[in-house]
């Protein structure tokens, strides 16, 4: 079926409190209303990817705790009971309605190998054009704490990237983005359309409403970021409200709508993996001209370009390009180890002149500004 609208992919995150009870248990009734707006979306021809958070809230309860537990080896045994509870009843609810709908565990390992990264688009793209409804978790019960993505709102916006969607939905217990948190000020406004996402509106958003909830609106924020630069459109609103993703998707419902600058290209895929996921593994610092350079005309790296090597990387790592401030410029991909760029930048200016110009003739250059992502939007790991 040709879909009724251009907006073809959709990823939708859906937050724990739009999905289970406020004693920790499944709510039959909020998945049955997010599936019966996904089984919209399908007949019209849509495919659509589900971040789906609440292990950790659908688990707790059944190993015995009144609230969602502080410490990481108990919210990792609830998110190992509640995970599959979870899944259990939306793949019961798609197919009472005819869908099949499967689960993807991710950790923030598998995003920085870019291995693993490109085998899981693959997988996710057979199972979205075979009509089925992937439904993507962080894997909870294995993630080391320093080592996770800690909120589904970044790791929707990074499935967003890897999918190449063309709409990421995320679904909340507001109605959208408030120019102050609402909780704190009576007085704070939605903001329907946000073109750019400034430091007032990141000094306005707060952290969360609920005690199932874990991001806030701080993590949506920097999710919308990425989204952003990605050139992907993103809207928020209230996974209560009737009919609230179709009208998303259609353009007129109540919540807040994040569009992509004009000037903002789509990143590809491999800058995509570069800006978002690669987790940078050093440092290059370069001088005020060459950071003019490197924006203005794309000049490449050249090894006298550079000041300092931090970090210890092999050929092939990604970088960070920094100026001699420490303003982060983008990150590149390099074609030295840093033991043989400090061996570089150890030389004398003869020996450096003809180390370059070998450099030079090889097209061996130190590196490309291979992420072009404007300074502000540019997350690392
Ligand atoms: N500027 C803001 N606009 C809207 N909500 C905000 C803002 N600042 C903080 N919040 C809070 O963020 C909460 C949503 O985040 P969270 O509790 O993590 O939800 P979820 O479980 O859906 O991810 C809202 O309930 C609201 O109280
Ligand atoms: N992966 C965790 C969810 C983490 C999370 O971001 O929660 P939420 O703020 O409710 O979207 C879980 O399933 O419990």
């Amino acid at each position: 079926m040709t879909p009724d609208i251009e907006t073809k992919r959709i990823v939708i995150k859906i937050g724990s409190s739009s999905l289970t009870s406020i004693n920790g248990e499944v709510s039959r009734r909020k998945l049955e209303k997010l599936v019966e707006e996904v089984v919209r979306l399908k007949e019209g021809g849509h495919e659509i990817l589900l971040v789906s958070s609440g292990a950790v809230a659908a688990g707790y309860r059944r190993l015995g705790y009144l609230t969602r537990p502080d410490s990481l080896p108990e919210r990792q045994a609830s998110a190992s009971i509640g995970q599959g509870l979870l899944i259990e009843t939306y793949c019961d609810i798609f197919m009472s309605h005819g869908y099949v709908a499967s689960q993807i565990l991710i950790t923030r390992d598998d995003f920085s190998d870019e291995n693993r990264y490109n085998n899981a688009r693959n997988t996710i793209n057979v199972l979205l054009e075979r009509g089925v409804v992937p439904i993507v978790n962080e894997n909870d019960t294995i993630s080391m704490d320093f080592l996770k993505f800690g909120d589904n709102d970044t790791l929707s916006a990074k499935v967003a990237g890897l999918v190449d969607a063309d709409q990421l939905i995320i679904l909340s217990d507001i109605d959208g983005l408030y120019d102050a948190d609402p909780r704190k000020d009576e007085n704070a406004k939605l903001l329907h359309k946000v073109d750019e996402i400034t430091p007032s509106i990141e000094a306005a958003a707060g952290d969360p409403g609920s005690a199932n909830g874990t991001g806030g609106m701080k993590s949506k924020i920097e999710a919308i970021k990425i989204a952003m630069a990605s050139g992907i459109s993103s809207f928020l609103g209230n996974a209560t409200t009737k009919d609230i993703v179709y009208d998303a998707v259609h353009n007129h419902a109540e919540g807040s709508y994040f569009e992509p600058k004009n000037n903002i290209q789509n990143l590809n895929q491999k800058k995509q993996w570069i800006a978002f996921n690669s987790g940078p593994q050093g440092k290059v610092t370069v001088n005020h001209t060459t950071r003019e350079a490197i924006i203005n005309e794309r000049i490449s790296l050249n090894p006298t370009d550079l000041r300092t090597i931090t970090g210890r990387f092999e050929k092939g790592a990604v970088v960070t390009i920094i100026d001699v401030k420490g303003e982060v410029i983008g990150l590149g991909v390099v074609n030295y180890s840093s033991e043989d760029l400090n061996n570089f930048i150890s030389k004398t200016e003869i020996e450096m002149k003809n180390y370059e110009k070998v450099a030079i003739e090889n097209k061996h250059l130190v590196c490309h500004l291979d992420a072009e992502v404007p300074v502000n939007s540019l997350v690392t790991n």
